[in-house]
């Protein structure tokens, strides 16, 4: 695979390096319900006594009936309260773990709920030029994939701190005995730890490697299995073109996969069976000790039962420390995300949006192209949308018509020049407000999966519950006799991702999408391609509305009809970058430039 970058491989300095960002997540978690969390904490304290509490009763008890057989005594009292005490730990133990496993699955939940809103609100700050980033991409879908990763990391990383109290009150146990027994112990679990160690770091690196291959499969699986495409798939019978990409690459992972997985099997039982034998050894050596007379039947229990106790924590914590560590490397993708930063930013001192506009917007020396890209798309355009003016752009396709929009709405800087509001560079705004003064309907805008009134609202969503406002801007724009026809009228869910949704016509789709430019009382209203979709009697209505609707105001208008372009006051025309004509419709066909030309190749075609 080609797009396997060895270097960007987490190395064991980047892990131990990655395990600064446990505190910052266990402080994450404290922050997401801090009541559980103490809770969890003192209730895993107290389970962490527990094991060398009742290794240490079964001692008494068997020491107290080696005593009761060898005096051929009947008096079972202090037997029976041992065996009492026991029985309550037993009970207590059970009710703490499942207390504990109770709050780390609530935790977990609230935590993974918590993560996905701060991912979703992190990423609305961004750039759009991040979003076109697959190293963004591949970061983001780290962060968001590991959700239910790290919530394993929070069960795992407290059942750690309980398990080294344990294990330092039967290592206390042991060493008060024998401190050789502490040395096997370690030397026998030492190999196995590495093992999990290395085979941890390589299934890591494994799934890093393979992000984008994850991605695409992810992405293969939704087209060919989403209703939006269904039919393409159908008609140009794509299924198995995608069945046979998908085949490809998922088998070429599962091969690296299944590879890894022998491996770390086979190793894993070789490493295993070291540690076996190290117990069976402490196991003799403690045999050897209790016939010689020099511990009790009972401590003989008790160091076995603390020895094989010691390892098995031991060995968990030792697992668990790679798991961790792993689930560390995770989180440093989730933080790095949050780490990331916008460039498209307001500035410290912002300047009010100006309450009434009279100079318009200018563009000035404006040249553009795309990060990464070597393509200029503009190339010292300037142009001015003066107050009150409908422009409307026309430009052949990738003119560069949609990047203007984008570039007048701060979703991009320009390369070089700048863009003027009132005299003032665009960059010396608040940059929220600015965008909440521009209404924008985007060729590609948003179709929700959701219902009518919802969809309507996203023109101006504080408005989502007005009612009185969204039948008024459906009305404007053609779409109240669709809602009028739904069975749920403004409830209505569109689509048909979710049961009951009733999917909609292109042109059915666009006044529901113009029908937010109504939404929002905006300076400068931007249509790109508003009409497209529409018969020609919907177009002219709609045209005729808008003229009424938006009067005194700005608007921008891109367009290949040249019906809707000729109602603008003025008309610009773009290309390879560059202005080449302006002028009202009129003065443009006398000019007989490139405009003439275009309009008179489409009233052709219309012949
Ligand atoms: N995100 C992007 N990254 C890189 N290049 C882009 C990006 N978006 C657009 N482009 C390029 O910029 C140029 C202008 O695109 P734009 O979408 O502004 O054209 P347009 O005039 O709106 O076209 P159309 O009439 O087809 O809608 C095109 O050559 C396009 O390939």
């Amino acid at each position: 695979m080609s797009q396997k970058n060895k270097h960007q491989l987490p190395t064991i300095k980047a892990r131990i390096l990655a395990l600064k960002y446990l505190p910052l997540f266990l402080k994450e978690i404290w922050h997401t319900q801090p009541w559980m969390t103490a809770t969890n904490v003192v209730l895993r304290l107290i389970r962490s006594v527990i094991p060398f509490l009742t290794l240490y009763l079964g001692k008494l008890i068997i020491d107290e009936v080696v005593l009761l057989i060898n005096s051929h005594s009947t008096d079972t009292r202090h037997l029976l309260a041992l065996i009492g005490m026991e029985l309550a730990l037993a009970m207590s133990s059970d009710i703490l773990n499942r207390m504990t496993g109770l709050l780390d699955g609530l935790l977990g939940d609230l935590h993974a709920n918590r993560s996905s809103i701060q991912i979703m609100q992190h990423a609305a700050t961004l750039d759009l030029t991040q979003f076109e980033e697959p190293i963004f991409y591949d970061k983001l879908e780290r962060a968001r994939q590991q959700t239910v990763g790290r919530t394993a990391l929070l069960a795992q990383t407290l059942a750690q701190v309980q398990d080294i109290i344990t294990i330092g009150f039967l290592a206390g146990g042991l060493a008060v005995f024998s401190p050789w027994l502490i040395l096997i112990l370690v030397l026998s679990i030492i190999p196995g730890f590495f093992g999990e160690f290395y085979f941890n770091s390589q299934s890591y690196a494994l799934s890093y490697q393979w992000t984008p291959q994850r991605r695409e499969l992810d992405y293969i699986r939704y087209i060919g299995a989403s209703n939006v495409y269904a039919k393409e798939m159908k008609l140009f019978s794509l299924s198995g073109f995608l069945t046979e990409r998908f085949r490809e690459v998922s088998a070429a992972y599962y091969l690296q996969n299944r590879k890894l997985a022998i491996r770390r099997a086979v190793w894993g039982a070789l490493l295993a069976a070291v540690g076996t034998a190290g117990y069976y050894g402490a196991y003799a050596f403690i045999g050897i000790e209790t016939i010689k007379g020099v511990i009790t039947i009972g401590s003989l229990t008790f160091l076995a039962g603390s020895f094989r106790q010691l390892k098995a924590s031991l060995e968990g914590i030792l697992n668990r420390f790679t798991t961790i560590s792993q689930g560390t490397l995770y989180l440093r993708d989730f933080f790095e995300f949050f780490d990331l930063r916008p460039e498209v930013i307001s500035p410290p001192k912002p300047l009010p949006f100006p309450s009434v506009i009279q100079k318009g917007f200018v563009f000035e020396n404006v040249s553009f192209k795309y990060p990464g890209a070597e393509r200029w798309v503009f190339q010292n355009l300037n142009f001015t949308l003066k107050a009150g003016e409908k422009l409307a752009i026309v430009g052949e396709n990738g003119a560069g018509k949609t990047t203007l929009v984008k570039l007048l709405t701060r979703l991009y800087d320009p390369t070089e020049g700048r863009i003027l509001l009132e005299g003032r560079d665009l960059r010396e705004y608040e940059l929220g407000e600015l965008q909440r003064h521009i209404g924008v309907i985007f060729q590609d805008y948003i179709r929700l999966m959701m219902t009518a009134q919802s969809n309507i609202a996203v023109g101006d969503i504080d408005e989502l519950n007005n009612l009185d406002r969204i039948a008024t801007a459906a009305d404007r724009s053609l779409a109240s006799a669709l809602i009028k026809r739904f069975p749920d009228g403004l409830q209505q869910v569109l689509g048909r991702h979710f049961s009951g949704g009733v999917e909609l016509s292109g042109g059915e789709w666009q006044k529901i999408a113009l029908a937010r430019a109504y939404m929002r009382d905006s300076d400068l209203l931007i249509l790109d391609e508003p009409t497209a979709a529409l018969d020609a009697r919907a177009e002219y209505e709609v045209f005729q509305r808008f003229a009424e609707l938006t009067k005194g105001k700005m608007a921008l208008l891109i367009s290949h009809r040249f019906s809707t372009v000729r109602m603008a006051d003025r008309i610009i025309v773009i290309e390879n970058g560059q202005l080449i004509e302006s002028g009202s419709h009129q003065s443009l066909m006398d000019n007989k430039g490139r405009y003439a030309e275009l309009f008179q190749l489409q009233a052709r075609g219309y012949l």
